[in-house]
């Protein structure tokens, strides 16, 4: 997903710090349950749930696959491009963020009964969230790792207010 004009700050994550904060997740939920699999969202679920899945050492892991098509406003549809079977009962549901809730609303038709878990979560889509690590608010844009490259930036004093 890109950044669009609805965002007025960006939160930047290191590859280490989301390594951190999927550990400080998979502690939340080491106690909660004893979890048969693992179900990660792609795509961003699937570098959380590698960590987690370590972590809680599952070795039983599915994906439930979506692709927006308008993937820079997240107002248009949402396209389920592979399902699990089952109601999710046991399963554990990962994925990186829960952010308007729309992603969330669509996996938890499929697997009503899954403990969905997310690492970022912000206010219009946290109700929907059995676990999380850190509230975001909804004007932040999280940039991953895997969207980010290192650049040049101008010093804060030049860039105007
Ligand atoms: O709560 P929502 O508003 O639905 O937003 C959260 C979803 O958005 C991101 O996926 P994205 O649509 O960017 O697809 P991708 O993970 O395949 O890049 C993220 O990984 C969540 O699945």
């Amino acid at each position: 997903m890109k950044p669009n004009s609805d965002y007025r700050r960006t939160y930047p994550i290191s590859w280490e710090q989301l390594h951190r904060d999927s550990r400080a997740l998979a502690w939340r939920l080491l106690d909660l349950h004893y979890f048969k699999g693992l179900i990660a969202i792609t795509r961003g679920g699937l570098v959380p749930a590698a960590v987690i899945a370590r972590e809680l050492d599952i070795h039983l892991v599915e994906t439930i696959c979506i692709s927006s098509y308008d993937w820079q406003d997240k107002k248009g549809e949402a396209e389920i491009l592979k399902g699990v079977d089952g109601d999710g009962e046991g399963w554990l549901l990962i994925d990186d963020l829960v952010d308007t809730g729309r992603t969330a609303k669509l996996v938890k038709e499929m697997v009503p009964k899954a403990h969905f878990a997310t690492i970022y979560a912000k206010p219009a889509g946290r109700p929907l969230v059995d676990t999380f690590v850190t509230e975001v608010s909804q004007d932040t844009w999280i940039l991953f790792p895997w969207d980010a490259e290192s650049t040049f930036v101008q010093p804060m004093a030049g860039q105007g207010r």
